[in-house]
Parts: C-alpha cells; structure tokens; sequence
C-alpha cells in the first residue's frame, strides 16, 4: 500500500465503520461498559474520539458576513480587454476560469434571518493559472467610511448593543453623526435595495478602485460592476417579514434550488476604467470609496460572464472554510492607493489565520490550483508532503528560480507623512443626486425609514440635529421632511 495515495476525502470510504485512525469498530452503538448498566470505561477510545471530534465540529465564525451560501461555477471572457491588462485570466474572448462565490450578509450571526436590512458580501474567487484572484465586494457600489481606522468602531455600532445583545439604532445613529461621508452608503442601505430578494436578483460591486496593468505597464484605474442576467428584485418592508417569518434562510433555499433544478444564476461583469493622469479632473476623489464614478463620465465596458452551475458538495468545506482575501490579485491587476483597500489588504489574512489556522491556503477549497512553490512551511494542521532537503533560499541545491518579472503599478507617489482626511471630501453632492433621481414614493419610504432609526427614543436631539445637518445638505426637501417627520411623531 503506498500510504500518499490516500488522501483525506469521504470517496476512500472502508465499508465498515472505523476510528479516525482507520481501527475498525464493532460496534457504534453502545458504550462500553462495567456490566450491562455502567458505569462507561474510560478505555472506550471511539467514544471519546466521537465525543471530542463532537465537541470541537465547530470554528469561530467571520467576524463580519457570518452569514452566507456559496455556489460554484465558471467565469468566461466575452470582450477583449488585453489592451489594459496582461491578466492571464482575461487574455481573450472564450477562456474560461473556475470560480467559487460566497454570498453574505454583514453584521448578524451565522443563522441569522437573511431578511435583514444590511449590505451583503458579493465575493467572488477566480481559480487562474496565475493563482487565485479574489474580486471581493458588496451589492452597493460604495461604503460607509473611507478609511479602514473606522472600521472596526463602525461595526461595533452596527453590530448588536455589547449589553444586551440587540441591534439598536440609537448607536448607528450616534456613530453614524461623527461620519458624514457615510450618508452616500444609507441612499443605499435604506433604499428599496436594502434588502435583496435574494442572492440571485442582486447586483455586485467591487466597490474600491483598483489597477489595470497590461504588458508595457501602463495603469489604468478600474472599477468592478456584476450586473445579475435575471434582474434586480427586491423585498419592501411588509414582504421581508412575511418571506423571513416563513424561511430564515430563503436566499440561501433560493441559490441552492435554482442550480439544482438547472437554472443557473448568471451575472455580466462590466468595468469602469479611468487614465490615472485624469484623477485631479473631478469634484470628487476617484480613490474615495463613499463615491460612484458617473456612468456618463465612465461608460461601462463589458468584459465577461459569471455562471453558477454548482452546488457545494460540504458546506463547511466550501463555505465556513473559505477564506477570500483582497490582497489575492493576479499578475495585471493590482490594487490603487484606496485608503479603505489598503487597510483590508492586511486584515482578511489575519483574521484567516485566527480563524482557520497559519496554514488555511492549503484548505482545498482555498488551494491553488495550479503549482506552487516556496518555503512557507510547517505550523499547526500543514498536510502538504513535502520531501526536499533544501527549504532556504537561494540554494545552489534548489532549481526553483524566480518567476518572469510581469509590470507591477509602478506610479510615482510622494508626499509629507501625516495622518488626514482627504482633501476633496464633497460628502453630499452624490447622496442628493441619488435621493433626487427617486420617484415620490421610493423618496417617501426612504424618509420613512431614516426618521424611524432617528426616532429611537434614545437618540438625543443633538443626534438628531446633526443628521438632519447632512441630510439637508444632501438636499434641502430631504432634511425637511425627515425633520417634519420626527415632529409629527413627537420625536423632535
Ligand atoms: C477597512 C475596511 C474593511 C475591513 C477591515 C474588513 C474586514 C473584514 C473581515 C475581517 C472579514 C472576515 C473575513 C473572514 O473571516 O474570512 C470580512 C469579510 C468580508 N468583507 Fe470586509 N472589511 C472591510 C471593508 C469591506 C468592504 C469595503 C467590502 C466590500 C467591497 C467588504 C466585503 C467583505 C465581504 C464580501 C466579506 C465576506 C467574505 C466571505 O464571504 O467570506 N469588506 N471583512
């Protein structure tokens, strides 16, 4: 028997039951005992092995996007865009990349109603030749804050109240008050789209600017858009109670279905692109991840086309250990000075490490797929068979070279360190247009639901004030009726 050939995997199935370590059992039925009524000998070494596995089946769940399906399926070039990137992926019409995505919502627990009010995680997992390329993003195109410094406070407001335990809007609200740039991200959250139907009827967005390189190292500066072939639908208030009330985990129920009854979700991906020398030209800081990119000013291109054809085989193979990670780009795409991106370059990976362990890339469904090699090794739960002498580099002993140099962004940047804001906030330009471009009654349900989260009877008046500062400076109707809308409930 060659012991390497057996991996890990149910398909090495023995016909009869056995311990962890391959022993057969006899029986898995009873204890064993002293006598036909106890007490339980402690030699019984299955049943302590059952027990502890037992006890330990489950890891720290994301700290944020707790709650989420994934799907599997392929991406396929459909226009030519090698003229901006030597991505391997994207190199022409026709080729096709393996792809794993995980859907998700943000704050709640891992069974938490996927009815709630919340963005949701749109990430998506390229298997290339070059490596993996994580495309991680929301279903809204912008974010609440611009520098990832806040991150960690704004979930914390977000997140349920550390006394009790339950969301409560006072805290968003008080938070939210320090952070005017957030208001573009509540045309959205408290928009009609701020809760998805479910998985498939939903947009993506990369949401950060990143970096197109192609051969000769030009730059371009990119931003992703995933536009679903089925629509965007969505649940009004009443509808989310009913669908949440009958099935907590509908969008999760509705994927899964879809791709086992052969109805494949599909979504185009489409690119925005910006010539780097042009970033001073607008009001607004093209980097500033609290702001879209106009469509008239920015056409979109398409690129390609995402298929979802498959279902997880284990949902905590393929979903509780899967690790996205927006630092993993491929050689021809890169990332941009984005101050929110730069922070999360680091943090994904390290929260992995916590919670799944140093060596969670060689978890399968983590793993590249073509060859690797380096001297990243050992640690707890490292698996890989490894058989050299020399793991140092260099090494007259090792034939592993470096790889061929591709174009990395390779602009020129300078400047005083300090820590600030950036100069073009314009916080408010963008929000207006968005409330402007509503028709009445979308308008109207949008005041309703700001006025309810201002209308938490611990929300104080400055509270108050303050918000109804930004809203209208959005646009001045908005702030009216937000503050009419308190005094005719009595909150203000
Ligand atoms: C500085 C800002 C941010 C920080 C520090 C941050 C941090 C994190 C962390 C720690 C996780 C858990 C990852 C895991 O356990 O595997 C996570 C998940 C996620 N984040 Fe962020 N995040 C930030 C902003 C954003 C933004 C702007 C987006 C959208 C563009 C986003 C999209 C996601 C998604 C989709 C997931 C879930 C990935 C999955 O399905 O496994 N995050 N984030």
């Amino acid at each position: 028997m060659d012991p390497q050939k057996y991996l890990p995997s149910s398909h090495h199935d023995s016909p009869y039951w056995t311990t962890n370590s391959g022993a057969p059992v006899w029986n898995n039925n009873s204890s064993l005992t002293v006598g036909q009524r106890g007490p339980i000998l402690l030699e019984d070494y299955h049943l302590v092995e059952k027990l502890a596995q037992f006890d330990r089946e489950r890891i720290p769940e994301r700290v944020v996007h707790a709650r989420g399906a994934s799907a599997k399926g392929f991406f396929e070039v459909t226009h030519d865009i090698s003229q901006l990137t030597c991505a391997d992926c994207l190199r022409s019409p026709g080729v096709q990349t393996p792809v794993i995505v995980r859907f998700s919502t943000v704050i709640h627990e891992r069974g938490s109603p996927e009815t709630l009010r919340d963005p949701r995680g749109f990430a998506v997992k390229f298997y290339t030749r070059e490596g993996n390329w994580d495309l991680v993003g929301n279903n809204f195109p912008v974010f609440f804050i611009r520098d990832g410094i806040k991150f960690p406070d704004m979930v914390h407001a977000l997140k349920p109240n550390p006394k009790n335990h339950l969301q409560e809007d006072w805290r968003i609200a008080d938070f939210f008050s320090h952070i005017p740039e957030s208001m573009h991200m509540f045309t959205f959250l408290q928009d009609d789209i701020g809760i998805p139907a479910n998985y498939r009827h939903m947009e993506g967005f990369g949401v950060h600017t990143y970096t197109l390189i192609n051969k000769e190292g030009r730059v371009t500066y990119v931003k992703f858009h995933w536009q679903p072939t089925c629509g965007v639908k969505n649940l009004l208030e009443d509808e989310a109670v009913v669908v949440g009330g009958s099935n907590h985990s509908h969008a999760t129920q509705d994927l899964y279905d879809s791709i086992a009854a052969g109805d494949y979700p599909e979504w185009k991906l489409l690119i925005q692109t910006m010539d780097p020398k042009d970033e001073d030209k607008f009001d607004f800081d093209p980097l500033d991840v609290t702001k879209i990119w106009p469509e008239h000013l920015f056409p979109l291109q398409p690129v390609g086309r995402m298929v979802l054809n498959k279902n997880p085989d284990n949902f905590f193979n393929e979903n509780e250990q899967l690790a996205f990670c927006p630092s993993l780009v491929v050689p021809g795409i890169g990332y941009s000075d984005d101050k929110l991106l730069q922070t999360r370059i680091f943090s994904y990976a390290d929260t992995q490490r916590h919670r799944l362990g140093p060596n969670y890339l060689l978890l399968p469904a983590n793993a590249p797929k073509g060859p690797h090699h380096n001297n990243h090794h050992d640690g707890f739960m490292n698996f890989t068979h490894r058989d050299e002498e020399v793991n140092y580099f260099p090494s007259r002993f090792d034939p592993v070279r470096h790889a061929e140099r591709h174009p990395i962004n390779n602009t020129f940047v300078s400047g005083q360190r300090e820590k600030r804001i950036i100069q073009k906030e314009n916080n408010f330009k963008q929000p207006g247009d968005r409330f402007r471009s509503f028709d009445p009654a979308r308008r109207e349900r949008f005041v309703n639901r700001i006025a309810g989260m201002l209308s938490d009877p611990k929300c104080t008046q400055e509270v108050r004030r303050v918000w109804i500062g930004y809203l209208s400076q959005c646009d001045a109707s908005l702030g009216q009726k937000v503050a009419a809308k308190l005094q005719s409930n009595g909150a203000f």
